[in-house]
């Protein structure tokens, strides 16, 4: 469905020179190599998460495959098309959410941006019936229809762009950090929502986020890039198995107190009656840190966190020495 093989892409930019105004008129350019050879393929219904850190190359990634960059060398192709070459026939297959910008009409109602983008992909009458009152009802926007969107609060715009991407039922949807921004709620029901169309319309979904538990809720593969280039491609649990050194343990006393030392284990933080602890997992394991805890008689609660995933992704760049 999506075939993307050694893509690169490289921008050319001005250089920066000391003073304020001289990259004006300087000629010097340099190469940002944004896309470093990369290559995947993602087949009908999956939902990949594409991540990494800042200026990895997701935005450039998604913009090659929604057919607004042309990349400098490589091979993408979309359900038959290249993106950038056949947009007309392409954009009928896809769906876009840039979480950070907005495709609807800033002071019209809501349902007049989606009356309109009705006419803009011919969508026929009884289809758009259909696709609206199913966006509606699992999006909950009834009560947002008349509203225009400069009114709506951020959640509220969120679940109305997402909508508006799947007007014309596309069987891909790429959704660049779509809950950027949203509070718990609101992160849930577009969560559930994306869910939802993967399971009942078998729509692709590809997404990047900052946002490791929009990864861990939705994702069943990541394709992890770091400065262009792919780290890994696989099940998140096997990339945490394979680079995760560190778990914390948050422990809660009855009363402040100070921990005697525990082979493997490094306090973090000590604030009032609660201590968080970093477990080396090359030196000891959890069971023996926990047994160890368990003598002690004046503890409230013991909790054991999984090292923040960016975190798994600094031991990954570490391995690969970039
Ligand atoms: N239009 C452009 N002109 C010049 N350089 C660009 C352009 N777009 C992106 N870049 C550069 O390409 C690299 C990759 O950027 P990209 O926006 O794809 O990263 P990203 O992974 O989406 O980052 P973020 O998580 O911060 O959004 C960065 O070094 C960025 O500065």
């Amino acid at each position: 469905m999506i075939e993307i093989e050694n893509l690169s892409k490289a921008f050319q930019v001005a250089k920066r020179k000391k003073g304020a105004f001289s990259s004006l008129f300087s000629r010097d350019v340099e190469t940002v190599h944004a896309l470093n050879d990369i290559s995947f393929s993602i087949d009908p219904g999956e939902i990949v998460g594409y991540i990494g850190p800042n200026g990895a190359g997701k935005s450039t990634t998604i913009k090659i495959m929604s057919g607004i960059l042309v990349p400098s060398s490589g091979k993408c192709e979309i359900m038959g098309h290249v993106p950038w070459k056949s947009r007309i026939s392409h954009v009928r297959n896809i769906g876009v959410v840039f979480g950070q910008r907005t495709q609807l009409w800033w002071d019209v109602p809501v349902l007049d941006s989606f009356n309109l983008l009705k006419d803009i992909y011919k969508v026929s009458d009884s289809h758009y019936a259909r696709s609206l009152d199913q966006l509606v009802t699992y999006l909950d926007l009834s009560h947002l229809l008349q509203t225009p969107v400069r009114q709506l609060s951020l959640g509220q715009r969120m679940r109305c762009e997402i909508a508006a991407a799947l007007i014309h039922s596309p069987k891909i949807l790429f959704l660049d950090e779509p809950t950027i921004g949203l509070d718990a709620v609101s992160k849930i029901a577009v969560r559930q929502f994306i869910q939802k169309i993967n399971a009942e319309n078998k729509v692709t979904v590809v997404l990047t986020t900052h946002d490791m538990s929009d990864i861990e809720a939705l994702a069943n593969r990541i394709i992890l890039i770091g400065k262009g280039e792919k780290l890994y491609d696989g099940n998140l649990d096997h990339l945490k198995n394979t680079y995760l050194k560190h778990k914390r343990i948050t422990v809660d006393f009855t009363a402040p107190t100070t921990l005697s030392e525990i082979p493997g284990v490094t306090t973090l933080q000590t604030k009032g009656q609660r201590s968080v602890l970093l477990v080396d997992l090359n030196a000891t394991n959890i069971p023996s840190v926990m047994q160890a805890l368990t003598l002690r008689p004046d503890i409230l609660d013991i909790s054991v966190e999984n090292q923040p995933i960016e975190e798994i992704i600094v031991n990954l760049y570490e391995a690969h020495q970039l």
